[in-house]
């Protein structure tokens, strides 16, 4: 894949995402922490690049928010949907999700939300998601006790290709072999030709052994599990969860067996060694024991002898005493001679209490008896050759079983691997669909109906929202009164001071959004045609200085221009300037948007001044007081169709005709009319 066709990744960037594994996946699976492991990317470019590939796919022209305050309300909507993942890489995926106006990719994301929200967040899974995260390479292993041998060039740099964990060594000859021998406690010879040959040590012919690294250095495989092992736990816990849930639809089709891999994984130390073997750990700690406990040993012996000694009267005949001393011979042949059965006794305690301290078997007890040599000595002391010839036979076997567990547990796992990669990457997926769930749950959404250009009644639909409320008020959920608004064409919205016009507009541009995103929207119903882009337009504070008000009218120009397929939401835009000189602007620039045949929504104040204004016939919308209730304004969030509704004033001015002076205020209620 040429990847600097991807819109935004240029050659440097494309450099980069050639380090990973396999970018092409990557970018396909919209996987942003993958992304984000290539050099010098971070995620949020990472989310950038995903969506520049998706866009690509989808020949998506981009630019579908084209305001800052659309920006703001897709920021927002984002946000709640990622507030309500638990994992950052579901958080991030969720990134890739953004407002298109291309039917394909809708549609695509609209399938992944009507499986999602089907899903049931239970919060055994959602606590299980805790500690899930991307698998990881594990760091560059490299094993010393173990080696390759060979007496040909080519061989030696091939092997080095295929297994540089362990060193390969260059050797003439089986003599060659017996001296590396010496120094690894493992040599694997990969030449033919060393077929049959016998050398001591722990040496093995295997020509083979370049096409099953694994077998050679199951380090590897190991280190990758050791590596991931919390994540791979708690992914294995996600897929319980989720399967004691009994939810049928919403198991997890990982290919892994999760009894065979967690009960690897339970065999596994965090080092990449493996646990729970007591033969294993019995020479582990023998081999670290010896030197102490031989000491021990040396103790017991020379505790029980020095007590015999004290207690005995050593008699000895005066010509035997000449005949030791000419002889140059020491008290321990005195020993010998006049305390041989404690010595005896004595050995026999400290060899007793090495092979019980050190729990040897047969073999290595044996060996051990050789510490403590039969001839008699006082005080006693391990003989050290013998030490270290059962140091060394100790230390062999430690090794060996470790191999050979390290190979077992390696050829177990190996079968998981795949999965696992596959029982995690669903894991995180299920956060990211079980947080759209939970935001679907939350503002009790349902998925838009599209009307796609060419369906019947495309011309005439812009919005219809039944029962919306919007995401981004602040109040909570059940505070909010559900809005019924449809727009098509161009319209003006009045209403009261605070009636909710702006929350009106805020409702309309996060359906559009999340519509266009493919995600549930939050309304009961809501029927759209699909846009091209939304014009969101804030309110500004204040009156723009000439130059802001230059580029704001500069702005609609360009709208009235390339308005059609657009939705153009417009919040009070006449306290950019003076109240007449607005009105103008606005007729003006609704007369060219319904040219166009844009879709419009402009809240303002000005509506009746507006309508006499504009050459065309404007449409008005009102939110309604329905009156005064104890002083309070009474609303009806709905607008109500071809409704110009009365200005606050007008309502306080009729309050105040009822309670007095009537003449006076039917005169104002008069101007109103
Ligand atoms: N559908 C609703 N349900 C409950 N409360 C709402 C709703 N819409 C708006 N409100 C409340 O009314 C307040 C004012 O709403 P909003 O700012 O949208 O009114 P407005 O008509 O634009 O006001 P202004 O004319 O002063 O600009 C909001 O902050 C919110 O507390």
């Amino acid at each position: 894949m040429d990847l600097e066709s991807i819109p935004g990744v240029g050659a440097k960037t494309a450099r980069a995402l050639d380090e990973l594994d396999d970018p092409e996946q990557a970018l396909e699976n919209g996987d942003v922490a993958a992304l984000a492991r290539a050099p010098g990317v971070t995620v949020g470019r990472a989310a950038r690049i995903a969506r520049g590939a998706i866009r690509r796919e989808h020949d998506d022209p981009g630019g579908f928010l084209a305001t800052d305050r659309a920006r703001e309300i897709y920021r927002q909507v984002l946000s709640l949907c990622q507030d309500r993942t638990v994992t950052d890489y579901a958080a991030h995926r969720l990134e890739t999700l953004y407002p298109s106006p291309r039917r394909s990719r809708i549609e695509e994301v609209q399938d992944f939300s009507r499986r999602a929200i089907e899903r049931d967040p239970h919060p055994d899974v959602l606590e299980a998601f805790e500690g899930v995260e991307p698998l990881e390479r594990p760091g560059d292993v490299r094993v010393r006790d173990r080696c390759l041998a060979t007496t040909d060039a080519e061989r030696y740099a091939e092997a080095r290709e295929a297994i540089p964990e362990i060193s390969v060594e260059i050797v003439e000859d089986a003599q060659g072999l017996a001296e590396l021998a010496r120094g690894y406690s493992t040599v694997v010879a990969i030449d033919e030709s060393f077929a049959g040959v016998e050398v001591e040590g722990d040496v093995q012919v295997r020509p083979d052994a370049l096409a099953d690294p694994a077998d050679v250095v199951p380090e590897r495989p190991l280190a990758f599990f050791a590596r991931n092992r919390e994540r791979l736990r708690a992914a294995v816990a996600v897929h319980r969860a989720v399967g004691r849930g009994g939810d049928t639809d919403s198991q997890l089709n990982a290919t892994v067996d999760l009894d065979a891999l967690e009960h690897g994984l339970e065999r596994l130390d965090d080092d990449g060694t493996v646990a729970g073997d007591p033969e294993l750990d019995r020479l582990t700690v023998a081999v670290d024991d010896l030197d102490a406990v031989a000491g021990v040993a040396e103790s017991v012996a020379n505790d029980r002898l020095r007590e015999a000694i004290e207690e005995r009267d050593v008699t000895i005949e005066g010509a035997d005493l000449l005949s030791l001393v000419e002889r140059g011979a020491g008290v321990d042949s005195l020993l010998s001679r006049e305390l041989a059965d404690e010595f005896a006794a004595a050995v026999e305690a400290a060899r007793k209490h090495l092979i019980d301290a050190l729990d040897l078997d047969v073999g290595e007890a044996e060996l051990a008896r050789h510490v403590f040599d039969d001839e008699p000595t006082f005080p006693v002391e391990r003989d050290e050759n013998a030490t270290a010839r059962l140091r060394e036979e100790l230390t062999v076997a430690r090794d060996r079983r470790a191999a050979q567990l390290k190979r077992d547990l390696a050829a177990d796992l190996a079968a998981q691997r795949e999965g696992a990669h596959d029982l995690v990457r669903s894991a995180l997926e299920l956060d990211v669909e079980l947080a759209v769930a939970r935001f679907a749950r939350d503002f009790e959404c349902t998925m838009p109906e599209f009307v796609w250009d060419g369906d019947d009644g495309d011309e005439e639909t812009g919005f219809a929202i039944e029962g919306g409320r919007s995401p981004v008020l602040e109040e909570p959920l059940e505070e909010i009164e559900p809005v019924d608004y449809a727009v098509s064409g161009t319209t003006l919205l009045s209403g009261v001071n605070s009636g909710g016009k702006t929350s009106t507009l805020d409702l309309v541009a996060s359906v559009v959004v999340l519509a266009h995103m493919g995600l549930p929207v939050p309304a009961k119903e809501v029927r759209l045609r699909r846009f091209d882009d939304v014009h969101y337009h804030a309110k500004t504070q204040g009156t723009l200085d000439a130059g802001a008000f230059e580029s704001t009218v500069r702005e609609f120009a360009d709208l009235a221009t390339g308005g059609e397929g657009s939705l153009v939401l417009v919040d009070e835009l006449e306290s950019i300037t003076e109240p007449g000189a607005s009105a103008k602007i606005i007729a003006g620039i609704l007369e060219a948007l319904a040219e166009n045949g844009a879709t419009a929504v402009f809240v303002s104040h000005l509506a009746g001044e507006i309508r006499e204004m504009a050459a065309i016939d404007v449409a008005v919308d009102g939110i309604e007081a329905v009156g005064l209730v104890d002083g309070e304004l009474e609303v009806n969030r709905s607008p109500v169709k071809d409704h110009l509704a009365r200005s606050t004033p007008e309502l306080i001015v009729e309050k105040l005709a009822q309670e007095g002076n009537a003449a006076f205020y039917d005169r104002l209620l008069e101007k109103f009319e």
